[in-house]
């Protein structure tokens, strides 16, 4: 399914997959960013020529190593002189097989092979290539989902079907040639994910590998594909898995990287949740969304989407859900005042919004509430200019790029008499923030670009309600991003803590006594959620975590449960009431006060939030530098536990 977030489309600084890469970290050394991104080398990697050539039933007809020797698919071929051809980049191959020439491949399989080798070859995000893939091909409606499906399929099943291709070829995957590989997942998708007819995929890929390959490589792909065409894949899972351990086998299974299954897995248990819902979770990741819409509380109307088929959202006022599509079509997301929004991000932004004040009276709560807080009551809701009676509040965003919470905080804020300054570090992602911000009343808003840890000091206690969204591994959003689980790595997250402490240190120190700050991520790991909140409460005395998943449940339309399952909280509970967790030390202990949004359970991204009220007598600014937790999770996945598999 496409991802449909506007901010995403034009360019890949703006992606919020990036967020936390590398070379779009704002707060990065220049030296960092002027590296190049990653090459190829990878992918120019050869066989020596006679090598593994050795392989059972390399005699058959059906061999696919047998077939591949013949073709030259994958191996280093020579010339005359016996010295390797086109050893510096991909091989180039020859389009020969005149009978064939002529037969054009499948514009959606050409869209999505497009795409994949953008993927692997220029490190590029599936999510904008694709969009510019379907149009340069003419695809529209079904084909384009059926394009999507396949490039985005294929990606995120990666790691299985690379373990099963590794089954039905006689080298190392890797050495074969990185085009030919990515031919083989999408075939490999077809056949085992699709429901495409066997004959039809494979013919399909072949036709499509000889236009874009080459004659010779078409005839290794075919031979491969027909071999993994002869198991269902169920069949291949059991092969592939067995004799595994339980995290090597969900992670082929749900083609995820292991550091990533063990994770969620410790992630589970910490949010208070059951570590048996783990393969409900990784499955979760691999299906495609649905796309959440939000219409701008008092500016936007969702009759003209609900008319085109789009379902009232039940999370959130204001909301709906819609398959995918072009989205572009409507005036409201034209015109940006009904955006697409995933609803646990919505939640986040409404549950700052309505979170209790102390030490001055805030009619906060009350008008969060005004505009529909009841099931149904927010089908085509009449956009009302309406501002209630001012709190006069301040509010920040301190983390705003691209904009999608800052902007329903400013729609919020007009209805509160609040105003917001919406911050964002880096200069093109806070143009991308004024642009989300502009359907609100500029009297309302106001975009700076500051690095966020810095505001703490510059305007001491100067904000009622502080978000602070910091850069995060994005592990909670992988079904939207399909490559992103195979760049990330502990290292990533290892790397983003001590920023995303000093962002929320920053955060509570421009709160004023009384003040609320939300601390909020898309990942569920332990090491960017429960740790730096323990780590930052650590060091701020007085400073109170609220009832969070309370708050949350308060902001939405149902319960959420977003504390945890009732037994293991009461687990948690007993365990704290027994006197070896009352402290927050340990991450992995189910805990109360924070809370956790998954896919599989909440349908959204898997979002954390952690509402922090800064003491009303207390002073802004005296945030102490809290070394972290002895207990606190090692990213580098190395923690042992007391739970199965729980490190
Ligand atoms: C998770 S994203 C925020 C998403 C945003 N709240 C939304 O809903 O659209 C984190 C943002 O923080 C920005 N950022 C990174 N380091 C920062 C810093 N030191 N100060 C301020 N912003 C920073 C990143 O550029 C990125 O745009």
């Amino acid at each position: 399914m496409p991802d449909h977030d506007p901010h995403r489309r034009n360019d890949r600084r703006d992606d919020p997959n990036r967020r936390n890469d590398r070379r779009d970290d704002p707060n990065r050394r220049r030296g960092d960013r002027d590296r190049q991104p990653r090459g190829n080398a990878g992918e120019s990697r050869r066989d020596d020529a006679g090598k593994n050539r050795g392989n059972a039933g390399g005699n058959s007809r059906d061999d696919p190593n047998r077939q591949a020797r013949r073709s030259g698919g994958g191996e280093v071929r020579r010339n005359a002189q016996g010295r390797e051809r086109n050893r510096g980049g991909e091989r180039r191959y020859s389009s020969a097989a005149p009978a064939r020439r002529g037969r054009a491949a499948d514009p959606a399989r050409l869209a999505a092979f497009e795409t994949l080798r953008a993927v692997s070859a220029d490190d590029a995000y599936a999510n904008l290539v694709l969009p510019a893939r379907l149009r340069r091909h003419g695809l529209t409606g079904r084909d384009a989902g059926f394009a999507t499906e396949l490039a985005y399929g294929a990606l995120r099943s990666q790691g299985t079907w690379d373990a099963i291709l590794a089954r039905c070829v006689d080298r190392p995957l890797d050495a074969v040639d990185a085009p030919v590989r990515d031919a083989l997942r999408l075939g490999t998708h077809q056949l085992l994910a699709m429901r495409v007819p066997a004959h039809a995929a494979l013919d399909q890929t072949v036709a499509l590998a000889r236009e874009v390959i080459g004659a010779g490589p078409s005839g290794f792909i075919n031979a491969v594909l027909r071999r993994v065409s002869e198991r269902p894949l169920a069949g291949w899972l059991d092969e592939v898995t067995a004799g595994l351990d339980e995290t090597a086998a969900a992670a082929l299974r749900y083609s995820h990287p292991a550091w990533v299954v063990r994770a969620m897995r410790q992630a589970l248990v910490a949010h208070g949740r059951d570590a048996a819902e783990l393969p409900d979770l990784l499955a979760a990741d691999n299906a495609a969304p649905v796309v959440h819409l939000l219409a701008l509380p008092g500016l936007g109307d969702l009759a003209e989407v609900l008319a085109a088929g789009a379902v009232p959202g039940e999370l959130a006022a204001g909301s709906a859900t819609i398959a995918a599509g072009d989205l572009g079509r409507f005036t409201g997301v034209k015109d940006g005042t009904v955006r697409i929004q995933d609803a646990g991000s919505q939640l986040v932004a409404r549950a700052l919004a309505a979170a209790p004040l102390a030490g001055r009276q805030s009619t906060g709560r009350e008008s969060a509430g005004t505009e529909g807080t009841t099931p149904g009551t927010n089908v085509g809701a009449t956009p009302s200019t309406t501002t209630l009676p001012g709190t006069g509040e301040r509010w920040l965003d301190g983390c705003a790029g691209p904009g999608g919470k800052a902007a329903l905080l400013a729609a919020l804020a007009l209805q509160h008499g609040a105003t917001v300054t919406a911050n964002e570090l880096a200069p093109h992602r806070a143009e991308l923030v004024r642009r989300a911000l502009a359907p609100v009343p500029e009297t309302t808003w106001r975009v700076t670009e500051r690095d966020g840890r810095l505001i703490g000091d510059e305007e001491p206690g100067g904000y009622d309600r502080v978000l602070v969204d910091v850069p995060c591994s994005g592990l909670g959003a992988l079904r939207r991003r399909p490559e992103a689980r195979w760049r990330r790595t502990p290292a990533d997250i290892a790397q983003l803590g001590a920023l995303q402490r000093d962002l929320l240190r920053s955060a509570l120190a421009a709160t004023r006594p009384g003040g609320v700050v939300a601390y909020a991520t898309c990942s569920p790991h332990p090491a960017e959620t429960i740790a730096v909140v323990d780590d930052v409460l650590r060091g701020a005395p007085g400073v109170e975590l609220l009832d969070t998943p309370a708050a949350l449940d308060a902001a939405a339309l149902v319960p959420l449960h977003a504390g945890g399952t009732a037994a293991s909280v009461a687990g948690g509970a007993a365990a704290n009431d027994a006197g070896d967790a009352g402290d927050t030390d340990d991450p992995r202990r189910p805990r109360h006060g924070t809370a956790q949004l998954w896919p599989h359970v909440h349908g959204t991204d898997a979002m954390f939030l952690a509402l922090l009220r800064v003491p009303a007598g207390g002073t802004a600014g005296a945030i102490a530098d809290a070394e972290p937790a002895g207990a606190a999770p090692d990213p580098t996945d190395t923690v042992p536990t007391a739970t199965p598999e729980a490190s």
